[in-house]
């Protein structure tokens, strides 16, 4: 039977990877920072014009009517950011925007597509270690083309998880990661990571090198693109509640299976974040 989305597969990896170009190619100008809201979320001018770049294309590619878009740089200066049953693009131009600002070497472009409230496909480039991750519902998840699978272990004391801070320096809430982090080392497991990129964090569960990745905060387009790529290479999605994953909700565990998800929702100390479908006043549907 005849993918109706191939194309914008396909187009997708090709965008993605045009998108990293010009991430690798920024001048000191287009790194220089600017900071939303009251918390540490860095921008870059280069987020900006990397989005663009990206909606700029599909836009032209696909017609504007037809499809809608989710950016967070387009998010931050007003847009919507529903999920409607219409064609969406999930965009984060640069994904891990404070690693891009120092010089740390994890930055993604991350790119899914939705219908029908449903993920269908999901690129993740992660433009300076020049890997490219991708997947499509039901086909399987891919890095360079080799099919990738997460980790089968069970036994969360030989396991390694990431947890990241995000942007909110809230004492109270810094106080629960901290803690929730404190009670996942000491279990034991044999280690915890953050790579300062949710979409990159995702793609490591994917690949078996981490068992799990859980954050309290993220954004839809953090991990609207990782989502597809860790459920087709056999992981688990949850809430941190242990209900069933919700994209708009800001919060999500990944996994390599259930049993090491759902050990580590135990020591969640959960705190508030505002879903993004509440940040938009309009209600389109
Ligand atoms: O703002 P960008 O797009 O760089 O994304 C975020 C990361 O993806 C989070 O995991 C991380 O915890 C931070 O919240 C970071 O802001
Ligand atoms: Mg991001």
């Amino acid at each position: 039977m005849e993918d109706p989305w191939q194309k914008a597969y396909d187009f997708a990896v090709t965008v993605a990877r045009k998108a990293g170009e010009v991430i690798r190619k920024a001048g000191e100008s287009e790194i220089k920072v600017s900071t939303k809201s009251s918390t540490v979320d860095l921008v870059t001018k280069t987020d900006e014009r990397v989005e663009k770049i990206i909606i700029g294309s599909l836009k032209e590619e696909f017609g504007e009517g037809t499809h809608c878009f989710i950016g967070e740089e387009s998010v931050a200066k007003g847009e919507p950011c529903i999920l409607t049953h219409k064609p969406t693009w999930i965009i984060d131009p640069v994904d891990g925007t404070t690693n891009f600002v120092h010089g740390f070497p994890f930055v993604a472009v991350s790119i899914a597509f939705a219908v029908n409230k449903q993920l269908e496909f999901g690129v993740i480039y992660s433009c300076l270690e020049d890997k490219m991750y991708k997947a499509r519902n039901g086909k399987g998840a891919y890095c360079d083309d080799e099919l990738i699978q997460v980790s089968d272990v069970k036994d969360i004391n030989k396991s390694i998880i990431i947890s990241e801070h995000g942007t909110d320096r809230s004492p109270e809430k810094v106080k629960k990661i901290f803690s929730t982090m404190q009670k996942i080392l000491c279990i034991p497991v044999h280690g915890l990571r953050g790579s300062g990129t949710a979409a990159t964090n995702m793609c490591l569960v994917a690949t078996g090198a981490v068992e799990a990745f859980f954050e309290i905060g993220i954004h839809c387009w953090d991990i609207a693109a990782g989502a597809v790529i860790v459920k087709e290479a056999g992981g688990v999605l949850l809430d941190v509640d242990g209900g069933p994953f919700d994209l708009m909700s800001r919060r999500m565990v990944s996994a390599n299976n259930e049993v090491i998800a759902r050990r580590i929702i135990k020591e969640i100390e959960i705190f508030s974040a505002e879903r993004d479908d509440d940040m938009c006043e309009i209600q389109l549907e």
